[in-house]
């Protein structure tokens, strides 16, 4: 198994650091001296799926950004077409029983992280965002997207039972029978729909319009204490995460259970045959 490593390198006024595979970096982080805001980019071509290595290298970097004392993260992609596509299905395929607990447990932490960052976050999405792709932008307090792509949890209409914590990212943004009404049709939203309910709160032309709307969405909290804003959050925000903080064991036995049984295998097997001949057509 690869293990993710993180460096820093001095570039100019900025920091840069970088969470590496042994092919690609598949995450980089740019601290803005002037504003101390930290951009981290999910780079993990071709579509940004979340292996392992890649929610390792997530939560590291979302660790090492709050020890750095900036004063917020805002999430992107290096893909202009893909924010996220969310978890890397080859993980869940007849998985081997020591990874799959080390995957699902990375995917708890860094939901974790990301949901409850001391940090003011944003996402700045710049592409398709699905399934844990959307959780992921739903954690973040606010969320600026460009038009023509689409976003949502589609998990029902493959045949995926919700997690929990899934569920909660959603109700942490939306109202409760809009998040019904859409995770039971597996509702994926183009990006005018997402601002009708939302779901988003932005709509921005450009990547760089995106990046520079999240930014002063986490300028807003100037004159906010940072410890009383974090402290304040984690109290708003621990009620969702509560089953995860108080029984991470108790959630991952359950999915473990959900992914290897034969109901769960049969629908991904059928899931990913179709996404693959999708490109041999
Ligand atoms: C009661 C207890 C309950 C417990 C429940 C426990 C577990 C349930 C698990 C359910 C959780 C689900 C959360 C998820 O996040 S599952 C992931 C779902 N994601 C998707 O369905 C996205 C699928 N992808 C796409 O729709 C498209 O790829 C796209 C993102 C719109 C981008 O389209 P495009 O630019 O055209 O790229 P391609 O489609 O050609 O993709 C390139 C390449 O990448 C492969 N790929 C795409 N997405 C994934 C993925 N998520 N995982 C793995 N691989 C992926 C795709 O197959 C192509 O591969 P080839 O080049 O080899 O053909």
């Amino acid at each position: 198994m690869l293990r993710s490593q993180t460096k820093l390198f001095a570039l100019g006024k900025r920091q840069l650091c970088r969470s590496m595979s042994k092919s690609c970096d598949l995450t980089l982080v740019e601290v803005d001296d002037k504003t101390g805001i930290a951009t981290l980019t999910m780079n993990k071509p071709p579509v940004n799926s979340c292996n392992l290595e890649m929610m390792r290298a997530l939560k590291d970097s979302m660790k090492q950004i709050e020890g750095n004392k900036s004063r917020g993260i805002i999430l992107t992609s290096s893909n202009n077409k893909v924010f996220s596509s969310g978890l890397d299905l080859n993980e869940l395929r007849n998985p081997e029983q020591e990874r799959l607990v080390a995957f699902w447990k990375e995917l708890q932490e860094m939901w974790l992280t990301l949901y409850l960052s001391n940090l003011p976050t944003a996402a700045a999405i710049n592409g398709h965002a699905l399934a844990v792709g959307c959780v992921m932008a739903s954690a973040c307090e606010y969320r600026v997207m460009l038009p023509g792509f689409t976003i949502g949890i589609h998990a029902t209409k493959f045949g995926y039972v919700v997690p929990p914590f899934i569920v909660n990212s959603y109700l942490s943004v939306l109202p409760r029978p809009v998040v019904e009404r859409a995770l039971l049709q597996g509702k994926i939203f183009s990006t005018d729909e997402a601002q009708q309910i939302n779901l988003i709160d932005e709509v921005a032309n450009s990547k760089e319009e995106a990046l520079s709307k999240c930014a002063s969405f986490i300028g807003s909290f100037a004159e906010a204490n940072p410890v009383a804003r974090a402290l304040t959050k984690r109290q708003l925000r621990a009620e969702f995460a509560r089953t995860l903080l108080d029984e991470p064991e108790a959630e991952l036995k359950e999915s473990l259970e959900y992914i290897t049984s034969p109901l769960f295998q049969d629908s991904l097997d059928a899931y990913l045959a179709k996404l693959k001949s999708k490109n041999k057509k």
